[in-house]
């Protein structure tokens, strides 16, 4: 899979993604055939535990971004860039895509509308494949809350203006987050570039979940355009209460599990 292959699939197969931020994560997805992974910021609430993703750094992407690479060598890896790594300079921005890319993703992707398009386009001279995001961006959600985009005609408007301009700048694919489904299937219609959407409809290019939300490990959250696809949570769970039972009561290990001392007695006989 590459970037030319993308571009090719839109109209023809949709692309399914999904994030990983672990090494055997990723080997079970490269497994599955996914066709790209993304190692989301997201990684700041489901693997550290914190509520947004405002407190992950480039140290902790890093590290999940190798491990991934390492479990899925041949699936096209996306290096999601935290927040504060690509907005203070376009030099500290050009950096930070650098080490992603060095830490083994196949591209970067960042937050942002038309305000980032001169970002993008200096990246993408340089030759560093960017992945643009538009309509919910959770890096700032504190300035504009948590909520679908594109509800009215001035933020229809604003969308497509964006996503035309991150399409022209030279982003290779664009998430498309909690945007309104018609609102979507314009931008859809709009761009060269392959959509990927996360609670924005039925009509986009391709769609990614977060690895512990579709599989039911993140057991309390249940936004509306999640499906579950696995009850990971209580699967884990009852392996676990059953391999306490079973120490507690003796049961495990069990001599298939023990090793033996040499046999005196058998190796004399020789
Ligand atoms: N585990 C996880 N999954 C994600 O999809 C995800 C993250 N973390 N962290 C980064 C962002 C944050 N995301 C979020 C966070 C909250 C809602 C949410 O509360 N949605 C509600 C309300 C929407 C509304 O009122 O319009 C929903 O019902 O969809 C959705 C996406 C998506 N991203
Ligand atoms: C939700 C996806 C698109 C993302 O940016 C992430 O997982 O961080
Ligand atoms: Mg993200």
């Amino acid at each position: 899979m590459s970037i030319k292959c993308f571009l090719k699939m839109k109209n023809k197969e949709k692309i399914a993604m999904i994030t990983a931020y672990d090494y055997i994560s990723a080997k079970i997805a490269e497994a599955a055939g996914i066709d790209m992974i993304l190692v989301g910021d997201s990684a700041s609430n489901v693997m550290l535990g914190n509520s947004d993703t405002i407190k992950i750094g480039m140290d902790e992407m890093l590290i999940f971004i190798k491990a991934v690479k390492m479990g899925a060598p041949n699936t096209f890896v996306v290096g999601d860039m935290p927040f504060l790594s690509y907005q203070i300079s376009e030099s500290e921005a050009i950096k930070n895509a650098g080490l992603i890319l060095k830490a083994g993703a196949d591209a970067v992707k960042l937050e942002g509308g038309k305000n980032v398009a001169p970002l993008i386009r200096k990246m993408v001279e340089y030759g560093i494949p960017v992945m643009g995001h538009i309509g919910f961006t959770p890096q700032s959600y504190k300035q504009i809350g948590i909520s679908s985009k594109g509800k009215t005609k001035t933020e229809e408007d604003l969308l497509i203006e964006s996503a035309v301009a991150l399409d022209d700048a030279g982003a290779f694919s664009l998430v498309l987050e909690m945007v309104t489904e018609p609102v979507a299937k314009k931008i859809t219609e709009s761009i060269s570039i392959p959509t990927i959407g996360i609670g924005a409809g039925r009509f986009c290019d391709g769609q990614v979940l977060v690895w512990h939300d579709f599989l039911g490990l993140n057991r309390d959250f249940e936004p509306k355009f999640l499906k579950k696809y696995l009850n990971g949570f209580d699967l884990f769970k009852k392996a676990i209460e059953n391999y306490s039972k079973e120490v507690k009561d003796g049961t495990f290990p069990s001599i298939k599990n023990v090793f033996k001392p040499i046999d005196i007695e058998s190796s004399d006989q020789k």
